[in-house]
């Protein structure tokens, strides 16, 4: 028995190294850890929005974040409240410009913020089935109102998601921590 930390709540546990670890990531904190990655990489002051597309063989087929056009600079280009709506690409959309797969039908689409209704437009055009959401911040716009109509109309699915762990950490450290555990022989 080897004491190491345990992944998802940092916490020091017993493990057995030669069985199969149980309290792995579910899928879905997965998708929606990967979309809020992504959203590290947005430059938007105010609200950092990432999307991740999976398909239904749980492969992601496409990331995106909301941020500049290509070839327009972010250094460039205004982040300011009024201005940056003329020019930012949303993360859904990014996502869905950014598909690895020809065919992103019948796909779910984690995002960060509910979707507005221009994105719902590229959801439903798209065939993408469902929409599953952390945030609703903006339930009372008439962007996301719009949106939910849109997505009713369309049979398209929306739910929030419950995360099962409210904080996945990386420890770029427990990686080498790892390698030294796996070099051990085992009985
Ligand atoms: N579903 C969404 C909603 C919003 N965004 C982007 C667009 C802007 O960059 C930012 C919202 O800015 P705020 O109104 O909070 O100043 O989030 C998106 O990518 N996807
Ligand atoms: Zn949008």
């Amino acid at each position: 028995m080897a004491s190491q930390p345990n992944s998802s709540n940092g916490t020091q546990t017993p493990r057995d190294i030669n069985t199969k670890r149980e309290d792995v990531l579910s899928w879905e904190d997965y998708f929606m850890a990967t979309a809020v990655l992504a959203a590290k990489r947005s430059k938007d002051p105010c609200s950092q929005v990432g999307a991740c597309i999976v398909n239904d063989d749980k492969k992601i087929v496409g990331i995106g974040y909301n941020g500049m056009p290509t070839g327009c600079s972010d250094d460039d280009f205004p982040w300011t409240k009024k201005e940056k709506r003329l020019y930012v690409c949303h993360a859904e959309m990014n996502a869905i410009v950014n598909k690895n797969s020809a065919d992103i039908k019948n796909c779910t689409i984690y995002v960060v913020l509910f979707p507005c209704d221009q994105c719902a437009k590229i959801i439903i055009q798209s065939g993408l089935r469902e929409v599953v959401y952390l945030s609703d911040k903006h339930e009372s716009k008439e962007t996301t109102q719009a949106a939910k109509r849109m997505f009713d109309s369309a049979r398209i699915t929306y739910r929030q998601h419950i995360p099962q762990n409210r904080k996945i950490e990386i420890d770029f450290e427990e990686i080498n921590w790892d390698a030294t555990v796996q070099r051990a022989p085992s009985p």
